[in-house]
């Protein structure tokens, strides 16, 4: 699902790589935190991933493409396979709720009876059935999050990559959020996330990739947050 070979990424005008040799993999249907502190290269680790960087040296697979493979043209094709989620929800204020949602499939071209016909689906699979009308403002944070999950999951994807999804929640919103991407995760779904919190990786006892100054310094199969922050 991912592998990465000897990657490091070094920013321009940088003299420390942000990513530093790590090598490993992700299979099908595995749920994974990546943890360390600020700056330790999660993100840019992500970004890898979406193709939104390449790396200085060693090669990115995604979803069994080799991303230094692909083709300017192609990665918008390959970013729609994956579904998205980061830290402050990133909905579009204007749409409602169900717009924000069925928008995910417009871009795909899926014909209108079938959006029609799942999008209500996908906000009753997240507990916001009913919700289709509001606005994204009118909607609390958990909630919003909530519709940027199931906006990621709409068109279920393999791979579900969340940049610090529960970073703006409060502890009960975080752990309802963490249950629907255990749910996600429970259909297949291959689940990525950064994190900084502690409760939720002790508690989920998932794999836990740690980086620290741009090293692999730790991959551990159901384990804890481990670091001190
Ligand atoms: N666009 C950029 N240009 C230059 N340096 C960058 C850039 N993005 C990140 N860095 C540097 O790369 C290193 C890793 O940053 P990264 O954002 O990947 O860490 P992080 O673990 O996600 O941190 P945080 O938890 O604070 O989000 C840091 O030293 C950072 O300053």
């Amino acid at each position: 699902m991912i592998r990465f070979d000897n990657v490091s990424k070094t920013y321009p005008k940088q003299n420390r790589p942000a990513l530093d040799n790590v090598s490993l993999e992700i299979e099908k249907g595995e749920f994974v935190f990546l943890v360390g502190s600020s700056g330790s290269g999660k993100s840019t680790f992500l970004r890898l991933c979406l193709r939104e960087e390449r790396p200085s040296t060693g090669a990115v697979h995604v979803l069994g493409k080799d991303l230094g493979k692909l083709s300017n043209w192609k990665v918008p094709h390959m970013r729609r396979q994956l579904g998205t989620v980061f830290q402050d929800f990133r909905l579009l204020p204007n749409k409602t709720v169900g717009q924000n949602v069925a928008f995910a499939l417009e871009v795909i071209g899926k014909p209108k009876s079938a959006i029609n016909k799942v999008v209500p689906e996908v906000l009753d699979l997240v507990g916001l059935g009913g919700k289709e009308e509001r606005m994204p403002g009118e909607l609390s944070g958990g909630e919003q999050q909530r519709v940027a999950i199931a906006r990621a999951f709409v068109n279920r994807p393999m791979l579900l990559i969340a940049d610090e999804p529960t970073g703006n929640l409060d502890p009960q919103n975080s752990v309802g959020i963490m249950k629907l991407l255990d749910r996600i995760n429970r259909t297949g779904t291959t689940v990525l996330m950064a994190t900084h919190d502690q409760a939720i990786v002790d508690q989920m006892r998932k794999r836990v990739i740690e980086l620290d100054k741009g090293l692999l310094v730790r991959d551990q199969a159901r384990g804890v947050y481990g670091y001190q922050s």
